[in-house]
């Protein structure tokens, strides 16, 4: 959903439909059949959002596994000539690992990533991205992911702890005093 601008009224409300959109996945109320793609975190999400023209504009699949996405790094995302940056390839991977949550049923964030670049990513060049959770212990939640070139190559990994937390975490995360958490 498009957030509006302007408005305080609007985006509140605006706001509210995408946080009943996740809570209705996370009580199980809504489900995406293998196959599927997955909603983004938001239209503006810089990984996934279909509305913010600098992001990745990933779109993310259930497998059977845990998740997948088909990506090529676009000239907006290079580093070195012809390279996509490793900041955008670490932004992918823990995006990825957002849509994890879906197959998990927690709202989680990142508290720690590990990206491994095996080889560069080069632009304009197809990558399959997959991710599962490993493990859970409590609120923490193990994650891993890996990119595979079509060649069949790995190109990188990622290894993720994300926390669960509570979806008081994300509302109006903007004004919340610094050291408040849900
Ligand atoms: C309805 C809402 C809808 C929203 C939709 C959006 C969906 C998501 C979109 C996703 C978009 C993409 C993703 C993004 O971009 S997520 C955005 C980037 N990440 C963040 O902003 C997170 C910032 N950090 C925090 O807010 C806090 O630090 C959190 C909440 C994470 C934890 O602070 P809190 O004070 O609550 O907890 P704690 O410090 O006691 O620790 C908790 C547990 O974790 C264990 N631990 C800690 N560190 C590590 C470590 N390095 N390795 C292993 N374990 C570690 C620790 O021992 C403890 O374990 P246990 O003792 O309990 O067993």
């Amino acid at each position: 959903m498009q957030r509006p601008e302007g408005n305080a009224a609007e985006v509140r409300r605006a706001d509210a439909e995408f946080f009943a959109q996740w809570t209705s996945y996370l009580a199980g109320q809504e489900t995406v059949a293998i196959g599927q793609t997955l909603p983004p975190h938001s239209q503006d999400c810089v990984g996934c959002g279909p509305a913010n023209p600098a992001g990745l504009g990933l779109q993310v699949v259930r497998t059977a596994e845990g998740v997948e996405a088909v990506h090529s790094f676009s000239d907006a995302h290079v580093g070195a000539p012809g390279i996509a940056h490793g900041g955008v390839v670490a932004l992918a991977f823990d995006d990825l690992f957002g849509f994890v949550l879906y197959t998990v049923g927690a709202l989680a964030v990142t508290r720690s990533i590990t990206v491994e670049y095996q080889a560069p990513f080069r632009l304009h060049h197809p990558y399959t991205f997959r991710a599962q959770a490993r493990e859970r212990n409590g609120r923490r939640l193990l994650l891993h992911a890996e990119a595979w070139d079509n060649a069949g190559r790995m190109a990188g990994s990622a290894s993720a702890t994300f926390v669960v937390v509570g979806a008081g975490h994300f509302i109006s995360g903007a004004e919340r005093p610094h050291g408040e958490d849900g």
